[in-house]
């Protein structure tokens, strides 16, 4: 039996093979990926390792986050443990090795859950997905419990605010007496912020690689809220390059208003100036602008209003400038389709567009840039995406206006209605650009 402390982690996908893994296997934890894809938990059980590919160079500050006062669990570590260069090259590999697979959907898995080396769980799955891994995890729980296993942390590495949280909320929903009692002493779910690109790879562009390889971003943020980890408040074995927060929130609405909005803002202007990658959107000026204004005297503006004790406005128009030359990385190809994948979602009220524009009228900020991403948006067609079908058809039922009302609560004679007039206004100036040119 291996003696090394173990983690599992749900989807491995693009995130799971290309962040979080790397960073848990290089701190010594042996990853067990877990998956409903058979071919590739297959693939990963043949091989055993794969490589992450480092598409860009950058200088060292670029590699780990700047998370200003966060505690963190590690002084500098970062992937570049894994080589013995800190400044990365497109030709640089880190091989991830000795990982293993599991089927999500047999009992194997739940023999996982109950190994008594077990440590950590994981998600990076998509956040719809978490409602069906979390009788999975409760399943597991159970297990562990009867078999006499040791605490646990869970942390949900998904594009939302509380996704951990939410995950614990489906899973306590199927635990009863005393699983229920054993889980609340002994399993974490901690809440985490999970920051770096990482887009579908292609084997084929890159000499000696295999179909587990992926292509990452040097740059890589991972903050974790202390507070919840068993058994206090720390991992028992601590991932290097990841930070622990004792309060997650500014850093997770950072995150999530700055990187997110400005990359599905670019996102969907790009495709409808028929721009296939985030870099050849951001190279276009028009585009640039509003990205810039949207996160720098918008978003940018209400985060440092409303957390004055964590970030000042020089400091954050740093952070928006780094952001601005990671979309620029043309090594990274990353589809407008893939980073606007789900625009439904991503128009939710505390999500990347709605929920910026929600922040700035609180604190009294004009809303220019933020309401054409939103009107964007609401124009992104895209067959293959369900969600924009419900987007035109929900227009068509309710009215271009009524449904920007039911979106965002923002409306006539409300305290958003500036805001609310813009997005109509945007919305029909980029209709109209758009007819003109089909
Ligand atoms: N790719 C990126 O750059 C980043 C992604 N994220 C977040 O990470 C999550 C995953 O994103 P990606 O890795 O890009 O997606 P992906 O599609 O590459 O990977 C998701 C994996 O989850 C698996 N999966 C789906 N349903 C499952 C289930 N019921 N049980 C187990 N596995 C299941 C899929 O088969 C797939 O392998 C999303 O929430 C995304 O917002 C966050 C930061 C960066
Ligand atoms: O993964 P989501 O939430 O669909 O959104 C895509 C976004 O996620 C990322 O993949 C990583 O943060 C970004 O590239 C992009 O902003």
């Amino acid at each position: 039996m291996s003696i090394k402390p173990r983690a599992i982690h749900f989807g491995a996908g693009n995130i799971g093979r290309g962040f979080i893994a790397p960073l848990l296997s290089t701190s010594g934890y042996h990853v067990v990926f877990t998956d409903v894809d058979k071919s590739l938990i297959d693939a990963i059980n043949q091989q055993r390792a794969y490589g992450v590919h480092i598409l860009d160079s950058t200088s060292d500050d670029a590699v780990n986050g700047d998370n200003g006062s966060l505690h963190s669990s590690s002084s500098s570590a970062s992937l570049s443990t894994l080589s013995s260069v800190s400044t990365v090259s497109t030709a640089e590999v880190h091989e991830i090795k000795h990982v293993k697979g599991v089927l999500s959907t047999t009992d194997a898995l739940i023999h996982e859950i109950e190994h008594p080396k077990l440590k950590l769980i994981t998600t990076a799955v998509g956040l719809p997905v978490i409602d069906k891994i979390a009788p999975t995890i409760a399943n597991g729980i159970k297990a562990r419990r009867k078999a006499g296993g040791g605490p646990i942390n869970i942390i949900a590495c998904e594009n939302a605010i509380g996704a951990t949280a939410k995950l614990a909320e489906k899973v306590r929903a199927k635990l009863e007496g005393d699983d229920a009692k054993w889980a609340e002493k002994n399993v974490g779910f901690a809440n985490c912020s999970v920051d770096r690109i990482v887009p579908p790879f292609d084997p084929s562009e890159h000499d000696e690689s295999s179909e587990l390889d992926v292509g990452v971003e040097a740059f890589y943020e991972w903050v974790v809220e202390s507070g919840p980890l068993k058994p206090n408040g720390e991992l028992e074995v601590p991932i290097e390059g990841m930070r622990l927060a004792d309060n997650l929130k500014p850093y997770n609405e950072r995150k999530l208003f700055t990187l997110n909005t400005g990359h599905a803002i670019t996102a969907y202007l790009g495709h409808l100036k028929g721009h296939a990658t985030i870099a050849d959107s951001i190279a276009d000026e028009e585009i640039l602008v509003c990205v810039r204004g949207a996160l720098l005297k918008e978003s940018g503006v209400a985060l440092c209003k409303r957390h004055p004790e964590y970030f000042n406005e020089e400091q954050h128009a740093e952070y928006v400038e780094k952001i601005i030359k990671r979309f620029e990385n043309a090594a990274v190809k990353d589809d407008v389709v893939r980073v606007g994948r789900q625009p439904l979602r991503k128009l939710g009220k505390e999500d990347r567009l709605v929920g910026p524009a929600r922040m700035c009228v609180e604190y009294g900020i004009d809303v220019r840039f933020l309401a054409t991403g939103i009107a964007a948006a609401l124009c992104y067609e895209n067959d293959e995406d369900e969600d924009t079908t419900k987007i035109k058809q929900a227009v068509s039922d309710k009215g271009v206006e009524g449904y920007i009302t039911e979106l965002t609560e923002f409306g006539k004679g409300g305290e958003g209605e500036v805001v609310f007039e813009r997005i109509v206004q945007s919305y029909n100036e980029l209709k109209g650009a758009k007819s003109q040119k089909n």
